[in-house]
């Protein structure tokens, strides 16, 4: 008689004599076998990455995590670069592989697909969060579109227009070298306030951390380009929305981007994250060992709320005031001009963003435009610090013309030469976004490599913008007289990344650049700067912004 056949995993156990409790060991041995293979035995003996080049795999579950985070942002890969040659294979937590490649070929490769080399979706999820749906998360089609649909707002046209917006947050008309100045200024502009603070301290000048002044300074401007909103954070600490994002920021440390990264990583890990229910209870979050202060759905829910809130006004305030998008020439803020570009886009080529996407896209500008120029801004004055040299030439450069038109328009600024050189070179030597990553989702290959897919590939800007094949011995240095005359083997493209390369490059490159000759000018033409004691040294952080750890406190003196 043949045996009957078991219709449930539990009539299999009774006929084979085996209890749930076996089952329970069998699926257990399974599991630990499964994590054995891919953390320790398919990274060292199965990978077909393995025989590349790069350090040891590292530890068992965290690979070269540990060096990873630990040491200053790309520190660990600028080590294996000049050890392992422009193609590094390295091991980082839970057995994740990277490949780190710096020639221009291999970055062509990847940059100019970013569909078979997209942003990983965790990184996707993490800006979907913060920003919404937008140019860092929409890939293909949409991403095109979208992009079309913003590039006028960012045309040369409308920046060349936009530029003496900047100035209203960074200087007062009245100051002796801004008398001739014929616009309504800010009452307390970023020149005026530290003018107060040296007038307290008389020639010694005032030990200040700048960071924290460039940061309000650069949210002012954003807010105002962006949305037409008044932050006023320089006169105003409580402004909500400076407030959420101060507190947003100081989440991206590399320990809470781990941590971050991990809880994004859960399948519906972002959906929680952003929810109803962890807003209710975010105070949890601070009380559990493995978030500890990262409580995240605050400061994101405020932000985004508060956010959404102003942006929805100003276009209910549009549509009820009957402005009709034509009209609105008088408006030069990036919201303004996207209400105008989505009514010709709907004529012409049918496709509109709606009302939520373009909050989200003006969220993105304020996420990737206020801390990147903060950044930015601040090495530049540290590094300047360091050179007396390179600054009094600067500030010989600027100071006649500003005193012809204390508010230089674009053409005059794009064309002081040594302030396009400093700037240029401090953004090469000290890039705010010091790194990122991407994701391969075909196997193909990459700079003569056959890389699977799913395999992270880790753009180390950093390292690119000062790699000694291309910048020379002293490529590290801060020379910006090099500008002068770039060496034989740089490439307009993919030599200097700190905007990357490429569709996904960043829309907003000659904003950032002009917004930062104008402020870096105002404050070269009224002061002095000095590192704030002996031996200081550069704190950068570990996070997606290289912002510095410890404010920048500088010494400010008149100049
Ligand atoms: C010094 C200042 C800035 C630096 C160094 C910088 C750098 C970058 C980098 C490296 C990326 C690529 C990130 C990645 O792919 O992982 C990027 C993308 C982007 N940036 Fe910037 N950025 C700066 C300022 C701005 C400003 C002022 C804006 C807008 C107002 C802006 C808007 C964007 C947007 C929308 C993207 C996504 C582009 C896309 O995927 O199509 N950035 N930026």
């Amino acid at each position: 008689m043949s045996s009957p056949i078991p219709e449930t995993v539990a009539d299999a156990l009774r006929l084979s004599n085996l209890s749930f409790r076996h089952l329970f060991y069998v699926c257990g041995v399974y599991f630990v076998c499964r994590v054995v293979y891919w953390l320790i035995v398919y990274p060292r003996f199965f990978s077909p990455l393995r025989h590349l080049p790069g350090p040891p795999v590292g530890e068992p579950i965290l690979g070269q995590a540990r060096k990873i985070f630990s040491t200053q942002v790309g520190m660990a890969a600028r080590e294996w670069i000049n050890e392992y040659g422009s193609i590094v294979r390295a091991v980082g937590p839970v057995g994740l592989e990277r490949l780190i490649f710096i020639t221009p070929e291999g970055l062509h490769q990847i940059m100019s697909r970013p569909l078979d080399c997209p942003r990983p979706l965790y990184l996707r999820n993490f800006f979907e969060l913060i920003t919404g749906r937008g140019l860092l998360t929409v890939m293909g089609e949409e991403h095109k579109q979208m992009r079309r649909v913003m590039n006028p707002a960012f045309s040369l046209q409308n920046l060349m227009a936009q530029t003496d917006m900047y100035y209203e947050p960074i200087t007062k008309c009245e100051s002796s070298l801004l008398q001739s100045c014929r616009h309504n200024a800010t009452p307390s502009s970023l020149v005026n306030i530290i003018s107060a603070k040296l007038d307290l301290n008389g020639e010694k000048g005032a030990i200040l951390p700048m960071y924290e002044w460039l940061s309000k300074v650069t949210l002012d401007i954003i807010c105002e380009t962006a949305f037409g909103y008044h932050a006023d954070s320089l006169n105003n600490p409580h402004d909500e929305l400076a407030e959420a994002y101060e507190i947003l920021l100081n989440l991206q440390t590399g320990q809470n981007m781990f941590r971050f990264v991990f809880a994004m990583s859960l399948p519906g890990g972002p959906r929680f994250l952003s929810s109803e229910f962890a807003y209710k209870y975010r105070a949890f979050f601070k009380y559990t060992r493995f978030f500890g202060k990262f409580s995240p759905s605050s400061s994101f829910g405020r932000v985004q709320t508060f956010s959404r809130q102003i942006l929805s006004e100003k276009i209910k305030d549009l549509e009820e005031s009957g402005v009709s998008a034509d009209d609105m020439h008088g408006k030069k803020d990036i919201m303004s001009l996207l209400m105008r570009a989505r009514a010709n886009e709907t004529d012409q080529r049918g496709y509109a963003m709606s009302n939520n996407i373009m909050v989200d896209q003006v969220l993105i500008f304020l996420g990737a435009g206020h801390e990147t120029t903060a950044s930015g801004l601040t090495w530049t004055l540290w590094l300047l610090a360091n050179n007396k040299g390179y600054q009094s030439r600067l500030r010989d450069e600027v100071t006649p013309v500003f005193q012809e038109n204390p508010r230089p328009d674009y053409r005059t600024l794009n064309g002081l030469e040594w302030l396009d050189c400093v700037i240029m070179e401090s953004l090469r030597v000290m890039p705010p976004i010091p790194t990122t990553v991407r994701k391969t989702a075909t196997t193909d290959y990459i700079d003569g490599v056959l890389v699977p897919e799913g395999t992270l590939l880790q753009i180390c800007i950093r390292q690119i913008n000062t790699w000694k094949h291309v910048w020379g011995e002293d490529a590290e240095e801060f020379r910006p007289e090099r500008w002068f005359n770039l060496p034989k083997a740089y490439n307009p493209s993919y030599s200097h990344l700190s905007f990357i390369s490429g569709p996904h490059s960043c829309i907003g490159k000659t904003m950032a650049i002009i917004e930062m000759k104008a402020v870096l000018a105002s404050l070269i033409l009224n002061f002095d700067f000095d590192p704030a004691y002996p031996g200081q040294e550069a704190k950068p952080a570990s996070a997606i912004t290289m912002k510095p750890t410890d404010g920048m406190p500088l010494t400010v003196r008149r100049a």
